[in-house]
């Protein structure tokens, strides 16, 4: 393996020059994280950040990458800004950035169009990094020290010339960690700057530089395994971690009252990072990657499509038959039914949509940094979902009607219920994908259910209707899809008329407690479901802008939650 990296064209990379300059990091509460590292890594040598748990190791790396905005001090890339610098680097955080249900090739193939990158590009890369017995395996099935690799592969796609990895080792045996320090050093060796964080001693002694970080984010030592040693006269690394926690910190010396000078840019520019694909290639590309993970995960995609069966047939039996029949009528399990399908068409819409991102928020703030595009990203996430919703609702309808559930209509009214319901399921969707977009994991997205719908079915009007509730509930209800959706298919149902003339004593005075809800064209709703589904995607796609950062746009200080 060690000869791969080094023959192929890893061979050709020049390393780019990483370089920190009293950096400092402030937190948005005014912590200050990083104070005053100063720091050279150069090409073709593995730095090391080491220190104690929370000293600053992962904000330094990402600081040094371009991904975080140092708030005094400097970073360049080559010398300049590394906005500016646009180096092609790599960036392997401790999460996983492949779906784990995908096959290893297939995942990198899908990584390379989005990089600009080829198929032959996914070959070496599996070549150099001993790979390519595994190619067929799932991501998920690869054992720790694989995935490492994989993660490391991803990121050689585009040949970048400098890598930097966050805790490279950690979780693996130390064979496989050393092994895997073994590929970083020919990578290394091959002209590629490599700048990594770690805990493990055995690590740090293969490394070239290292930096030793205070428990309060200042620079502890900084220089060779043997000088980091000599100097706190220690046998070995252990013996330094203890030493560097417990002696003060060497301050760094005051931030002058201007700040430093801007460092000599090289006059080479080198090539910059590869485009990647235009928007409509990676909605495209996005599409199919979505639906090849949907097809895979067989037990997700089952319980998709399974529960909106389930519902279908728990619908068709809660309702009796006929209530809609103008000949006996019963008013109040016709506003029943008709809340329960907007409902319906909600909750899937919304069921759907809190997993999708949270659930691969590494992948995406990692292809973030290379060329995704967050508008192809949300589009192809409704291109792939939305059908499948539309296909529940439409069933919906059609096994309602089908048990006389539904009044005896013609195709325009049950046009417009179905076009209701798909509305709703759209909104429900857009909602789930924005509180995707903004929790931290599945776990804080499923907590999310209960409080997303509790309000979509208490100021739905069909509980309590508008006119009945009080006036900061009217406000809240107008502020939920449900309520429109509700409004929609009673319209379209007929239930004014229904109620007016029907046969029931119980549907005029249920009507004047409706007041003017179901007077308006549905046509008037879809306006406002369709707005809120563009509110929502809007504000995903803001929210994702403001997590994931791009090289022209880092992170500002500790912004940005992982
Ligand atoms: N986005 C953020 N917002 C607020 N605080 C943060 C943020 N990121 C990190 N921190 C805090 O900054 C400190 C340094 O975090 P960092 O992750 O860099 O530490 P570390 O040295 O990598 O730790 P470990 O070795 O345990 O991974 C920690 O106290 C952490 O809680």
């Amino acid at each position: 393996m060690s000869a791969r990296v080094t023959e192929t064209g890893q061979k050709a990379a020049e390393g780019a020059r990483i370089h920190a300059a009293g950096a400092g990091l402030r937190l948005r509460g005014g912590r200050d994280v990083l104070r005053g590292v100063t720091l050279e890594a150069p090409p073709g040598r593995i730095t090391a950040i080491a220190g104690g748990s929370g000293a600053g190791k992962t904000l330094l790396l990402e600081t040094l990458a371009g991904l975080r905005r140092p708030s005094s001090g400097l970073v360049g890339h080559d010398g300049a800004d590394p906005a500016e610098a646009a180096v092609p680097f790599g960036f392997v955080p401790q999460e996983d950035i492949l779906h784990r249900g995908l096959g290893l090739r297939q995942s990198l193939r899908y990584a390379a169009r989005l990089r600009g990158a080829d198929g032959e590009d996914v070959d070496r890369v599996l070549r150099e990094l001993g790979l390519w017995g595994c190619a067929g395996q799932s991501v998920g099935s690869l054992s720790g020290g694989e995935r490492k690799r994989a993660g490391i592969a991803v990121e050689l796609l585009t040949r970048p010339r400098a890598l930097f990895l966050d805790e490279p080792t950690s979780g693996l045996d130390p064979a496989t960690g050393a092994r895997l320090m073994d590929l970083l050093g020919r990578l290394a060796a091959s002209g590629v700057t490599v700048v990594l964080t770690t805990h493990s001693p055995a690590d740090l002694a293969r490394c070239d530089r290292l930096l030793f970080l205070a428990p309060d984010g200042s620079p502890a030592r900084e220089g060779t395994p043997g000088e980091v040693l000599g100097h706190y006269g220690a046998a070995d690394f252990t013996e330094v971690y203890t030493a560097v926690a417990e002696a003060p910190a060497i301050r760094p010396a005051p931030e002058p009252a201007d700040p430093p000078a801007p460092l000599p840019a090289r006059p080479a520019r080198r090539p910059g990072p590869r485009p990647g694909p235009g928007a409509l290639a990676q909605w495209l590309l996005l599409t199919r990657r979505g639906g090849e993970l949907l097809r895979r995960d067989r037990l997700s995609a089952a319980i998709m499509v399974g529960s909106p069966l389930m519902i279908v047939a728990m619908f068709a039996l809660l309702f009796r038959p006929g209530v809609f029949d103008p000949a006996r009528p019963v008013p109040s399990s016709t506003a029943m039914v008709l809340f329960w399908i907007a409902f319906g068409a909600f909750f899937f819409g919304l069921a759907y949509g809190l997993l999708q991102i949270c659930a691969e928020l590494a992948v995406v703030r990692r292809e973030r940094l290379t060329a995704l595009r967050l508008g192809p990203y949300l589009a192809a996430k409704v291109t792939l979902l939305l059908p499948v919703l539309a296909i529940a609702d439409a069933l919906l309808l059609v096994v309602l009607r089908a048990g006389d559930r539904l009044p005896d209509a013609g195709a325009g009214v049950y046009g417009s219920l179905f076009a209701t319901s798909a509305l709703a399921s759209a909104a429900g969707l857009a909602l789930g994908l924005l509180v995707s977009a903004a929790v931290s994991d599945p776990g804080q997205a499923a907590l999310a259910l209960p409080l997303l719908c509790f309000p979509q079915v208490l100021f739905s009007g069909a509980f309590v209707p508008v006119p009945l509730m009080a006036a900061a509930g009217q406000w809240i209800g107008a502020a939920m899809t449900n309520r429109w959706a509700f409004e929609a298919l009673g319209s379209a149902a007929g239930l004014e008329e229904l109620w007016t003339h029907g046969a029931s004593p119980l549907g005029p005075p249920l009507l004047a407690s409706y007041g003017d809800s179901f007077a308006h064209a549905p046509w008037s709703r879809w306006l406002i479901l369709a707005g809120f589904t563009v509110l929502f995607l809007s504000a995903a796609g803001w929210m994702l802008h403001r997590r994931c950062p791009t090289r022209s746009r880092p992170l500002t200080g500790g912004t940005g939650r992982r």
